[in-house]
């Protein structure tokens, strides 16, 4: 029996599909046409139909119709030519489970259907390593790719540092983690800085560190100047001194004597290099990580796997994801909090709404220290004592700060 049925008429490609998956352990089967497919589909009962939108004669918006009346078992994966994101929308809006855009890596089908069998049996939720990076994405493939590539090092010793790049929330955290596992085969022996941390806090944090194989600088543009001086003079001693990965947002100046990054600790990090897209340039992955969160929070609420509504995966697909997988991280959670019979609708998608935001404009934090530290610098003429003073905290935190804002003392 098929369990996973390719409609596609250019037969190369339906034969070329259904190998690659017969090589990867799937039982599958192709049809040329709907009259053919429909018999298939009576016949064989698949899980997972691939169904290409442009058929010969057919229209696979119409046997989409036919497959959700016939066959509702079936989950229904459409395949798009590039720019139709329209029909996509269509297809999930009739139902569809998800789609590929052609011309689709065969890689992309297979990890699709081992998604969505897997998910079936509510397995695959305890990710390692390379696999935590959850995404069918051409950059989730190259992600991945890139972090068994760094974990491999140069041979004995540590690793060279690894820096990784990308806007907040977009995953260079769990990149890190990936890195680490997949060096190291286990998710001990991993310290985090949190580089944000006010420097007396980081100072004892640093105190603290005896030997980690591995040590995540997190948000290192943030480390002063001492920290950074400490942290060089704390991997000097440390024999063997662990292998760094940080986190940034932004990218690294080597010091200029107030701010940047020391030269020695730059070219111990800037080694190997990974890049993070936001979510909006991944757009394939969302409906994925969706799922695949939100089977991890009913899993752990001893749920069953719920299920998404074609209304609610629209939502998802249509939203810009500027917060990136945090933001959607956050969504699906709350999604699982409003939903009662495991099945998450369109109501329960609450998304943040860019022009309530305008709306209200309420300052972040971030704009209220800004601006508290411009006044109290400009009351005091730009003596960092006094306006520290004003402030309420040090005179080191204060210039901590100021780096940070790139803000001087007139
Ligand atoms: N590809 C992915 N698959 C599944 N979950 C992901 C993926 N990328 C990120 N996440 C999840 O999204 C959330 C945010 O990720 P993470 O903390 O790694 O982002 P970050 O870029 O380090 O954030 P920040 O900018 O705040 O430091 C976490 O819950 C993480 O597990």
């Amino acid at each position: 029996m098929g369990e996973v049925l390719v409609i596609e008429d250019e037969m190369v490609l339906a034969r070329s599909i259904v190998s690659y998956l017969e090589r990867r352990g799937f039982s599958a089967d192709y049809a040329v046409d709907a009259a053919s497919a429909k018999v298939q589909c009576e016949r064989e009962a698949p899980r997972l139909v691939i169904l290409d939108y442009k058929l010969n004669e057919d229209d696979g918006l119409a046997l989409l119709d036919w497959f959700k009346a016939n066959c509702p078992e079936a989950q229904v994966i459409m395949m798009t030519g590039h720019g139709d994101v329209d029909i996509a929308v269509r297809a999930m809006k009739a139902g569809a489970r998800d789609f590929l855009v052609k011309p689709a890596p065969l890689s992309a089908v297979a990890s699709i259907a081992r998604g969505l069998m897997l998910d079936e049996r509510m397995g695959g939720l305890d990710c390692f390593g390379a696999d935590r990076i959850i995404g069918r994405s051409s950059a989730a493939n190259a992600l991945r790719r890139a972090v068994t590539r760094l974990a491999r090092g140069s041979g004995p010793g540590p690793r060279p540092g690894v820096l990784v790049v990308g806007p907040p929330g977009s995953g260079k955290f769990l990149i890190a983690q990936a890195l680490h596992e997949t060096a190291t085969g286990s998710s001990e022996g991993m310290t985090v800085l949190d580089c944000a941390l006010e420097s007396d806090e980081i100072h004892r944090c640093l105190a603290d560190i005896t030997g980690p194989s591995t040590l995540v600088l997190r948000g290192v543009s943030h480390l002063g100047m001492d920290a950074q001086s400490m942290l060089l003079r704390l991997l000097n001693r440390l024999d063997p001194p662990p292998s760094l990965i940080a986190t940034t947002e932004t990218y690294l100046a080597p010091s200029t004597g107030s701010g940047g990054i020391l030269p020695q600790l730059l070219y111990s990090i800037q080694v190997g290099w990974i890049d993070v897209p936001s979510l909006s340039d991944r757009a394939a992955d969302v409906l994925l990580i969706a799922e695949h969160v939100a089977n991890r929070v009913a899993r752990a609420a001893g749920q069953p796997r719920p299920k998404f509504t074609p209304a609610a995966r629209v939502k998802l697909l249509e939203h810009e994801w500027t917060g990136n997988v945090a933001e959607l991280v956050n969504c699906i959670e709350r999604a699982m909090l409003e939903q009662t019979d495991g099945l998450i609708e369109g109501s329960h998608i609450r998304l943040i709404d860019q022009s309530a935001e305008d709306r209200f404009s309420v300052p972040t934090l971030k704009e209220l220290e800004l601006s508290a530290i411009r006044q109290a610098l400009h009351c005091s003429k730009g003596n960092v004592s006094q306006a520290a003073t004003m402030l309420g905290i040090s005179r080191d935190t204060l210039r901590y700060r100021m780096r940070k804002f790139d803000l001087e003392a007139h």
